[in-house]
């Protein structure tokens, strides 16, 4: 199995949040003190030019650009110090949120299960192998909507690095080859509409773009 296509292999997207402290501050929560996770099923994923559908009963659909780590290696309760094994690769990504789906949920204690993880809410750019990105700790991701710059973040500002993410989640659910993780989004985080194109990069390695149904 090429892991360039690991798209295809309907494996796990686990999903990490509030990585970043600005983005905390945004969303008026407080700082965790162990990664939030929460999965998107691999039907959300869309690739490099794909459609973006808004989801049903959502008037607030949310663009936060993440980095994606895509695993190489299959893991369980891996150490920090070990964990970088596990990494086959990079990818920019989208955690599309219904916001408003999210707030709802969040208010009545309910899981936003159906706000992450709808059809189309984990756009992906191209597959990076891990050897083309030996500096991931330190890189900048950005996101453009209609060519207007609304996030740009460097990866040196996560709470929680990814050797950490990638030891805390695999205590957890056992990491398989062709798993996403994606990292947390920075602060700029905003709504976008029917017709709206999205772009989002890694500095200028690497880019990919959407559009929104
Ligand atoms: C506690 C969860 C806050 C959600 C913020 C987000 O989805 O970016
Ligand atoms: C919560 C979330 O999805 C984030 O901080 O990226
Ligand atoms: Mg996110």
């Amino acid at each position: 199995m090429r892991l360039a296509r690991f798209t295809e292999f309907g494996k796990k997207i686990i999903c990490v949040g509030l990585n970043y402290k600005l983005h905390v501050k945004e969303m008026k929560n407080s700082l965790p003190t162990t990664p939030i996770v929460f999965l998107k099923p691999p039907t959300a994923y869309v690739i490099n030019e794909g459609s973006i559908r808004i989801p049903k009963n959502c008037q607030e659909l949310h663009h936060e650009v993440e980095l994606g780590v895509v695993i190489g290696r299959k893991g369980s309760s891996v150490n920090e110090n070990e964990a970088e094994d596990l990494i086959g690769g990079y990818v920019i990504a989208l955690d599309m949120t219904a916001r408003d789906l999210q707030s709802k949920a969040k208010s009545s204690g309910k899981p936003w299960s159906i706000a992450k993880g709808f059809d189309t809410s984990c756009p992906v750019g191209n597959f990076i192998p891990k050897e083309a990105l030996p500096n991931a700790n330190s890189l900048d991701i950005w996101c453009k909507v209609n060519g207007q710059l609304k996030q740009k973040g460097n990866t040196s500002d996560m709470i929680f690095t990814i050797p950490h993410l990638i030891s805390y989640i695999s205590q957890y659910f056992t990491l398989e080859i062709g798993d996403l993780i994606l990292t947390g989004t920075p602060d700029g985080v905003g709504p976008v509409n029917s017709n709206d194109i999205i772009e989002i990069g890694i500095g200028d390695i690497s880019k990919a773009s959407f559009k929104i149904e």
